[in-house]
């Protein structure tokens, strides 16, 4: 399969290309990044001690000569990205976070006409962290406060996490509601007590950490804590590749990583 990435020089692109030259079933045929950015020109494995052959480019139309394009940018990139792999017939692995509800209606809109993997978080650990919030949603509907707690490195843009926002949409739904209905997103000055059936949002910003999240759900003399922390971004790296393989055999459609687990 012929893997394109977006955001080459990136954090998450590096390490994508990594995972990509260590795996003999893939072949790296296309590394894209902004327009302007200095990388340009530049060999994708340089900066990891590896010659690829393959040059960073900012011209899309490269995409002529990829199966899949993985895109780790921003929403804006992501977006004109994709309206590429659509016009060369190129399925699409989305880890961007940070779309509003137009970005996430163009993606959606987009899996009619290629094959989309999109999800705030490739890590097996998380997406089975998920199933756990299902559960815990289920047994502590009643008396017991949701509160999401994410940290993440100096640099991250974004906020909360995407994979804070899902899961937050998981207990959510689990609890019959929209998040967008039950959200606090962030408490400053005179709050007033906590509202029943809120799910509140908190953030760190610092250093180098790669990305934690912590659910609490507090209730009267106890409380739950579901944590997961993450240690390399290799795990989405090699989330992203499991994704990528699952789309070889589909022609169209939206999936995120529960499809591509089948948890
Ligand atoms: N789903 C998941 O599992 C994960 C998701 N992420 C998400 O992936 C995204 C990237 O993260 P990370 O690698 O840390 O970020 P980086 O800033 O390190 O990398 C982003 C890359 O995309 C390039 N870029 C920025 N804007 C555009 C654009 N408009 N068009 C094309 N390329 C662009 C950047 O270029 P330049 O530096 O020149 O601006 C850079 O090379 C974030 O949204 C993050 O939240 C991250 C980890 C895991
Ligand atoms: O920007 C990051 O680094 C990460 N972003 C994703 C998110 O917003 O949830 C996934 C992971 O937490 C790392």
């Amino acid at each position: 399969m012929r893997i394109a990435i977006a955001g080459a020089d990136g954090r998450m692109g590096r390490m994508l290309t990594e995972a990509v030259i260590q795996s003999p079933d893939l072949t790296l045929s296309v590394a894209l990044d902004r327009p302007g950015a200095a990388c340009l020109g530049q060999d994708a494995g340089g900066g990891l001690g590896h010659t690829t052959g393959v040059l960073i480019t900012d011209d899309l139309d490269a995409l002529a000569n990829a199966d899949c394009l993985i895109d780790f940018t921003r929403p804006e990139g992501t977006l004109t990205h994709l309206q590429a792999c659509i016009k060369h017939n190129v399925k699409c692995v989305i880890g961007t976070t940070g779309f509003d509800t137009e970005g996430k209606q163009a993606i959606q809109a987009a899996g009619q006409k290629t094959a989309i993997v999109f999800a705030s978080n490739m890590s097996i650990g998380v997406n089975a962290t998920y199933k756990l919030l299902e559960m815990a949603a289920r047994l502590l509907n009643d008396g017991y406060d949701a509160e999401i707690f994410e940290a993440h490195h100096r640099n991250k843009v974004d906020a909360p996490s995407g994979t804070a926002i899902s899961m937050g949409e998981t207990i959510a739904r689990t609890w019959g509601k929209k998040l967008d209905d039950v959200a606090d997103w962030a408490r400053h000055g005179h709050t007033g007590p906590r509202k029943d059936g809120k799910i509140g949002f908190s953030v760190l910003r610092g250093g180098d950490i790669i990305g934690d999240h912590t659910v609490y759900f507090c209730g009267d003399g106890e409380r739950i804590e579901i944590s997961h922390r993450s240690s390399s971004r290799a795990t989405y790296a090699q989330g992203s590749l499991r994704a990528a393989r699952y789309l070889a055999r589909k022609e169209f459609g939206l999936f995120d990583m529960q499809d591509v687990l089948s948890v």
